[in-house]
């Protein structure tokens, strides 16, 4: 078992539920080295669990969020980064962060996505929640609303379909992924009535696609496209926004489902809930996620080589 892949762990914020998680995972993974980087203090190193230390600068109590430390869960995500791109890791798997409390600590960031994109030089990461056979990848990320409509160019939107059509073929093995496309408008614009996104940007990139090889389907009314007979038989569907589609994914599968960025050339894998500040300590947390992000992780980097 000595070339049992390593996984790298990041438990994201301190004072959240991630590092209870990491703690309680047990032995559930013996087909795998789990390496969790972070402060000691936190995480007791077992015979199922390695530690590689990051010390917090500021003492954590669960619940409560402290600006001194988001510098440490920065540095947690570096050194994973650091370790997969110089093959100490085959893959990192991330806990929860609090977006909020890194910014006010003066850090610019939105989202591990994001960060991870700039730390690798990934032009475009596509964040794809996973929950059982459903797939929900995004065309937009972590933005205000009001910014949406502005980000859905042409160029972005063809950018990610070919990395969602690659990826799915890449670490699923599927021949031919069938991808369904969102409109972006209510009834993806009622025939331009109510919106002339689908008619001027998405149906030419789909057409343009379609051209070059790729199953697509859409602009699809977003009501109706999560009705179980249009789902069947598709690989992935392709959400315009971040509440369009994973409040539907996360209804289904939350606690079980996985989040996975694409586009980046190491295998980065997440939980699908937050910190739950609300929670941390209690030891009443559900492991689901984490243990599906794990499992994900490693099932990727055995077919994504
Ligand atoms: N992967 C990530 O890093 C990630 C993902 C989602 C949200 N967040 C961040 O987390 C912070 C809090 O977000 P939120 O409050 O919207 O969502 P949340 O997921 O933290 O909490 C929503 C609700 O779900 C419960 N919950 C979450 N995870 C649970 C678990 N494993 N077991 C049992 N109950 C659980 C919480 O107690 C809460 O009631 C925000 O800063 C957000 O940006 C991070
Ligand atoms: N959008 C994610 C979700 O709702 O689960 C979450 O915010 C985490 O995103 P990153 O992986 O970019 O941190």
């Amino acid at each position: 078992m000595t070339d049992r892949p390593r996984i790298a762990i990041t438990p994201g914020e301190p004072a959240g539920i991630g590092p209870e998680l990491v703690a309680r995972l047990g032995d559930a993974f013996p087909q795998a080295r789990l390496v969790a980087i972070g402060d000691p203090a936190l995480l007791p190193a077992t015979d199922h669990l390695e530690i590689m230390a990051v010390k917090t600068a500021a003492p954590v109590t669960p619940g409560v969020l402290d600006p001194r430390n988001a510098a440490y869960v920065l540095e947690t995500l570096r050194t994973a980064v650091s370790g997969c791109q110089d093959g100490t890791f085959q893959a990192m798997v991330t806990g929860p962060v609090h977006k909020g409390v890194i910014n006010e600590a003066g850090h610019p960031f939105s989202g591990h996505t994001e960060y991870l994109a700039a730390l690798t030089g990934a032009p475009m990461p596509v964040m794809m929640l996973a929950a059982g056979s459903l797939r929900v990848a995004l065309v937009t990320t972590h933005l205000p609303l009001r910014d949406v409509a502005d980000a859905v160019t042409a160029e972005r939107l063809e950018t990610i379909l070919r990395i969602l059509d690659h990826d799915l073929r890449r670490f699923y093995a599927i021949e031919q992924p069938r991808i369904l496309v969102a409109g972006l408008n209510p009834h993806a614009g009622e025939s331009g009535h109510m919106g002339r996104e689908e008619i001027e940007t998405i149906t030419p990139v789909i057409e343009r696609l379609r051209d070059a090889g790729l199953d697509l389907t859409g602009p699809l009314p977003a009501d109706t496209l999560f009705t179980p007979g249009r789902l069947d038989g598709a690989d992935a569907v392709l959400a315009m926004y971040h509440d369009q589609g994973l409040p539907v994914l996360k209804h289904v599968g939350f606690g079980r489902a996985v989040n996975i960025t694409l586009g980046l050339p190491i295998i980065r894998t997440s939980v699908d809930h937050g910190t739950a500040l609300d929670i941390a300590g209690r030891g009443i947390a559900d492991t689901g996620s984490m243990r599906a992000a794990i499992e994900e992780a490693i099932a990727m980097g055995r077919t994504g080589r």
